[in-house]
Formats: C-alpha cells, structure tokens, sequence
C-alpha cells in the first residue's frame, strides 16, 4: 500500500502513537522540516518536495526514525521517478539514520520504498567554504535499492556492496560497521557472546545497518538461493529416493515438509528416507539444555518407530563440526540415491544462512533442497504494517494476524500424514531401519537423578502432545482467562515444549482451540479460548519478529540505543539470583520450579526477569542465556522476547521506568503464598502475608531458623539505581 502523503500515522511501523495524526509539535510523530529542489532537465521543468518527517515516540518505546517522502509536484514532463529519488536523496545527505524513502509520483504508484545509504557511505561531496558539505554535489553512485516485497528474492546484483559479516578479531578498519561494541568484552567475559562460534558483539551502528536495509537479512540469503535455484527445483527429476530432515519439527502429522517429501517421493514411486542430524556444536552455540536435548533424543525413538509402522527409515547421525552438516547431508544422499531433500524453514539466524548455503550447495551437485515454511501459523513476512514494514507492536500485529487467518481459512488446514512407503523399502534400505538413536553429547548428558525426574515431568512424542492438548481444550481452555496468571494453578497448557521441539504444531493447536469455541472465530466468543489462541500467536509474533531484526539473535537489544547501559556484572548476585536465594521468596520459589522442572510459569518468568536486570541491574543477556540453558522449552525467539519485554529492551517491551515491584506482585498472583510454599519449602511454617517478605513482616526468627536469607537488595534504592543506569545509558548516544 502507498502511504499517503503526508502519512496519518508514522510510517514507521515501530512507533505506538499512531492513533492521533502528525503533529508539528508535542512528543508524538511531526513534520519537521520540508525542502524543496527544482532543476531544469531536458524535457522542462521538476519540482520536488523531500519532507523529512521524524517520528519519536517517547512515550512507549522511545524508538525514532526519520524517513523522507519525496513528492513530485510538477511530474509531467518526468519520465523518470528515479531522477526524483535521487534529487531527494541528495536534499536529506547528512540523514544517517534515514531509514526508508517513499517515492510518490504520477509514474510511480503505488510508492517505492527505496532504502538508501547513511551519509557516512555517500560519495564525497566537495567541502563549501564554511567546512558544510555542498549540495551541489552529483549523486552518481548512490545506491538505494528497492525492498524486497515479502515472499520476492532481494535483487542479488545491488547487494553486491553489502558487507559480510564482522571478522573474528575486531578490524582495524575505518569501516564504523565492522567494529565491535564498546563494551564487547564485558559481553564476551561472562559468556554472553561464545567466541568460539561468534565474531565480537557488534556495533549499534551494525545493527541500524539491519534495519536501514543495508545488511541482508538472513532469510533474505535463503529466498534469494530459493530464487535461483528455482529452475534447477522445477525440472531436476527425483531419482532414486526422497529426503525428508526433521529438525525442530519432529511430529509425522500436520507436518508440512514431510507431507510435501512424501508427496514427491509418492508420485515418482520411490521410497521416502527421514534423516535427522545431532550436532553437538549446535547444542553447545546455542545453549540448548541437557534436559531439552534428552526431550528431543526420547522424541526421536517415538518417531522412528512411528515413521517405522509406515515403512519409513529414520536415519540419525551425530555431525562433530556443524560446518560440515550440509556435505554429510550431501554425501548421505548421494549414498542413498537420493536427489531431492524436504525440511521446515527454522527462521534463526545460523539455520537460515545454513539453510541458503545449502541449498546452493545441492543445487551444484545436481540436488534439489526444498525449505517450506511451516513452524507459524502465518509465515513471517506476510504480515505488513500501513507503511510496508514489520510491525513491532502486538497489538496491531495480533488484529492483522487475526484478520488474515480469517481470510485465508487454509493456513489452519492441517496438513496430511506422510504416505507408506513401498513394502520392498524395508528389505532395500534395511541398514537404515537398524540406525541407533545416538546419546546425548557428553556436555548435555543429564545425570540419572535428574534423567529420571525429568522423564517423569515431560513424556515425550507427538501422541504426548496430543493428549496433552486434548486434555487442556476439554477441561481447561475455558478458564484459561481467569487462570493463567496463578502459578499456583496449572491453569495453562504446558505445551510449550511440544512447540518449542515441534512434537505439537501451532496449527494443530489452534484448530484444535478455536474448534471448541462456538463462534469458530479467533477473536471471538470463549474469553479462554480466545485468551489462549493469543497467546500461541505470541509465539508466531516473535518469530516475525526474528526474521525482519535478524540482529536480536547475535546478542543486540532490539532497540540498539539499550545496548549502552553499564550493567553491574555482580557475579555474586547472579549466584544468588540462580540458585534461589534472593531472599525474595517469589523470586527464589520461581528459580527453584526452574531448576526442577526445566519450566516456569510465565508470570514467574516475568517476575524473575524483571528482578534480574532492574533490581539487580545485571545485563538481561546473563539471564537470557540462562534460561536457555534451562528451559525444557527454550526457543530462541520466544525467550528473546520476553527477556526483551522484561528489560524493556525488546520489541514491545515493559517501558524501562515501569519496575515490577516483587514483593507487590507476589501479593497479587500468590496471595495466598501456595506457590512459595511449594518451592521454597523452608518457609512452610511461615503464616499469613509474612510469607511475601518474611524479615519484613514479622517472620525474622522463623526465616533465620529456617536458613532463609534476608533481601539482596533493596528494592526502593535498586529502582532509582537502575532508573538513573537506564537513563544514562539511553542518552549516552553510544
Ligand atoms: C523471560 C521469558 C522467557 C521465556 N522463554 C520462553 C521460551 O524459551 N520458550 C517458550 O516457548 N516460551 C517462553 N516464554 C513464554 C511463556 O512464558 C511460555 O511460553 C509459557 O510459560 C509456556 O507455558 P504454557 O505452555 O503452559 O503456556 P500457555 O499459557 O498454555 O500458552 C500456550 C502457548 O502459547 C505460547 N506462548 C504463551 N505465552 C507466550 C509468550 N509470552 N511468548 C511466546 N509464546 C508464548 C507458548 O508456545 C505456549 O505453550 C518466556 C517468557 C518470558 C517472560
């Protein structure tokens, strides 16, 4: 859609004040400032008009943006829109920050959204006497290029001068993007940013680069490989076998890979191979948990034999060096006779660059790889704000996702279970039937204490999920509204760990949820029902997220500004802090449920989260990677997003002045101390409210008795304290 000009609300697609219009003045959106330019070219006279309009939004994010909308008033005799995109682009030099241009004229409707260089990367104007830059300089050489729509590949030729990423050691070179952050080594000393995997934590300036279009977003590599290989995919015919790899999609029904991979390998007449790669490199770079890991090793023995019953092979193999992943899938087709691979898109920024890699990869070698899109219920990308961008407020988000659900009723269709294989499958490919599922990485090998508890806690499979599921929509989908806020009461589903390793799909469930609302509307009727399929959105928002911000994934806060606040790094706190020995027993009782269960109630992981970083004032990544390291559940976009809400770094985050305040919300959602009783078991006998803050109300000899700690912090002075460290760090310009 064309923004009109001049737009009713930011263009932006970040900025929250979008109910009033644009103002010229107050701490919404204004027109500040509007140019003129004016040359006589061949065919007559051009007029242009470049309004710069910038957008800040104190009030909830505190994002700003500037963008220029170029308009073309005398356009008649302009057979060219781009002469006006250039004209505009030289008024707005010196606009770092720019981040789109909307182009409008008679020729050229609806509007580009053209994205050009920062002024740093500009060609070099002759200095005017005063030492300002001229502008009478020529635009030769500048290059904008045209946002990719959604599903389109990005235009490879004029991202030739895109820069890769950051070398392994900090360069010495002029280049601002290629530098690390200030404070990087601060990230690599407590283990924020593995270096073994990673290069340095990157620049603020890198990260603007991301959203100013400058840098390819990763899925971008993927589409773009997509694209070019299209022709090869059309018309290689299957040989002798077809590939299907789970990855984190390990479930035969509603799958959609597997059902597409058997498909092919149905109407071609030749049997379907199921392959999954353990790598401990991957494990180990993205912190994936010992009990998560046994989760997917369990899950893995129920699909074999599932896959099994329909005469499918599921071969496993651990891979040493993640690198080499894709030559073993190579070699291990070529073995088979395989010529086509299937497998889900994973939207992480190591899989999607590996995922494009590899299917050029395949391509050279006369393979076909087919990445499908699969894991959300909407795909990322194909939901836009007015402006053309990705939102970054869910709200809006969650009422287009809604609205496009409801037209496009396929996108809850479940997909089919993958067809038998032929009968002499079984006798042809019989080493393959006989692959042992391998055993964890020494590094995620639970010990049998904790094996057995969690085996308990967490049966694993797709049948799992399903009863699971089945049992919530009968019995507890309804009160999920009044529910889901008490700790105390399993009053939410617990199938994030069916999502989080793909053992349930987000399709299923929401079919499942809206079935058993009378109203079959998403936004309607059953207040629980609804309440739920919202949050399950959630899960699809971060992962949109994800994909348009690729930046949030290698360490950054998604509103680079936050990556300069000066975190307290207290080692001693962060003990505390782990182990439950807060001396704020909702705190403590939360990080212990973590610890034995490898899950937490989302009120809890709010409340921890927030104490983390705005009582103890420890950088929010320590206590991101954390959880991951726990979580039974862990998925990178969903953590990321709520540590980002909780530090009020993320998208659509907390604003950071708003300080859960632990003792006040333990009240409200463990009134009457159920939750704390269980996990911290040494303050059982305390009575009444005292349970909240036990040194603070009257319980002193018992908590002492008991071993309980008194506070680490104060939570009064640590609010002013880290109010005073967020402001700084936010204004510091870093
Ligand atoms: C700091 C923090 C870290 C988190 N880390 C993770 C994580 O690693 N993995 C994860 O799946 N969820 C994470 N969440 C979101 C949420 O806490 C869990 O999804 C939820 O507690 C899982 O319990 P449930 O399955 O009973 O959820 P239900 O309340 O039954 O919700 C149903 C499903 O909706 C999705 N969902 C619900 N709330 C959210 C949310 N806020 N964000 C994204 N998806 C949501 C989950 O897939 C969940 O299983 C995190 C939240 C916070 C505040």
């Amino acid at each position: 859609m064309a923004p009109k000009f001049p737009p009713s609300r930011c263009p932006c697609g970040q900025c929250r004040a979008n109910k009033g219009s644009w103002k010229r003045t107050g701490s919404g959106c204004d027109v500040r400032d509007t140019m003129t330019s004016t040359t006589i070219g061949r065919l007559g006279v051009r007029l242009a008009i470049a309004a710069i309009l910038t957008c800040r939004c104190t009030k909830q994010t505190g994002h700003r943006c500037k963008q220029v909308f170029a308009v073309s008033l005398l356009s008649s005799f302009t057979k060219s829109p781009m002469f006006l995109l250039l004209r505009a682009c030289r008024l707005s030099q010196g606009i770092a920050s720019l981040s789109t241009l909307h182009l409008h004229s008679h020729y050229c409707r609806p509007a580009l959204n053209f994205t050009i260089m920062p002024a740093s990367r500009y060609p070099k104007r002759k200095p005017s006497a005063n030492g300002a830059p001229s502008t009478n300089g020529t635009l030769n050489g500048t290059k904008g290029f045209i946002k990719p729509e959604p599903d389109q590949p990005p235009p490879e030729k004029k991202r030739k001068t895109v820069l890769a990423e950051p070398p392994s050691e900090p360069s010495l070179s002029s280049d601002p993007l290629r530098e690390p952050h200030p404070f990087h080594q601060d990230a690599e000393k407590h283990g924020i940013v593995l270096r073994k995997y990673y290069p340095h934590e990157m620049s603020t300036a890198r990260a603007r680069a991301y959203n100013n279009n400058e840098l390819p977003r990763p899925i971008e590599l993927l589409k773009a490989a997509q694209a070019d290989t299209a022709e090869h995919r059309a018309n290689t015919p299957v040989a002798g076998a077809v590939v299907h790899w789970f990855k984190m999609d390990l479930r035969t029904t509603d799958n959609t890979a597997l059902f597409c991979a058997s498909q092919k390998a149905q109407a071609a007449g030749v049997p379907l191979i199921a392959l999954y790669i353990l790598s401990p490199q991957d494990f180990e770079a993205h912190l994936t948990a010992p009990v998560r890991v046994d989760f997917m090793l369990r899950t893995l023995e129920i699909l074999k034999k599932d896959l099994a019953a329909l005469d499918i092979p599921l071969w496993v193999e651990t891979v040493k060096k993640r690198k080499e992943i894709p030559s073993r899938i190579v070699e291990l087709m070529s073995e088979w006779g395989a010529s086509h691979l299937f497998a889900n898109m994973e939207y992480e920024v190591d899989e999607l660059r590996r995922d494009a890699k590899m299917a050029r990869l395949l391509a050279k070698r006369g393979l076909v790889m087919d990445v499908l899109h699969d894991t959300c219920i909407v795909p990322p990308g194909r939901l836009t704000s007015g402006s053309g961008g990705q939102y970054a407020v869910y709200t809006p988000w969650f009422r287009t996702w809604v609205r496009h659900v409801h037209e496009n009723l396929d996108l809850l269709e479940l997909v089919e279970s993958p067809t038998k294989n032929p009968e002499s499958t079984r006798q042809k490919l019989a080493h393959i039937f006989e692959c042992p599922i391998p055993s964890a990485p020494e590094n995620k090998t639970l010990s049998k204490e904790d094996r057995e508890r969690f085996r308990a806690l967490w049966p694993a499979g797709e049948h799992e999920a399903m009863k699971r599921l089945s049992k919530f929509a009968d019995q507890a989908i309804g009160k999920y509204q009044q529910n889901r806020n008490t700790p105390s009461n399993p009053g939410t589903s617990s199938l994030s760990v069916h999502f989080a390793s793909g053992t349930l799909s987000a399709r299923t469930a929401v079919r499942t949820a809206r079935g058993r609302n009378n109203t079959k509307k998403l936004d309607g009727g059953n207040e629980g029902i609804q309440t739920w399929i919202s949050e399950v959105a959630w899960r699809d928002f971060y992962k949109h997220v994800l994909v348009q911000w690729p930046y949030i994934c290698m360490n950054k806060p998604f509103k680079p500004e936050y990556a300069n606040i000066e975190w307290s790094y207290n080692m001693e706190h962060f003990d505390a802090w782990k182990e439950g020995r807060t001396g704020f027993p909702i705190v403590d009782a939360a990080m212990r449920q973590l610890r034995f269960m490898g899950w937490v109630h989302n009120r809890c992981r709010m409340i921890v989260a927030s104490f983390l970083c705005k009582d103890l004032l420890l950088d929010w990544r320590m206590g991101e990677k954390y959880f991951m390291e726990h979580l039974v559940d862990g998925d990178f976009a969903s953590n990321n997003g709520g540590w980002g809400f909780s530090a009020s770094v993320g998208v659509d985050p907390q604003p950071y002045f708003r300080i859960f305040n632990p003792l006040l919300q333990s009240e409200k959602f463990d009134p009457d101390g159920e939750y704390i009783r269980k996990w911290v078991p040494e303050l059982k006998e305390v009575k009444g409210k005292a349970i909240h803050d036990p040194y603070g109300r009257g319980a002193a000899a018992l908590a002492i008795k008991a071993g309980y700690p008194k506070h680490i912090v104060e939570h009064k002075g640590a609010r002013e304290r880290t109010l005073a460290a967020y402001k700084k760090g936010i204004d510091s310009g870093l």
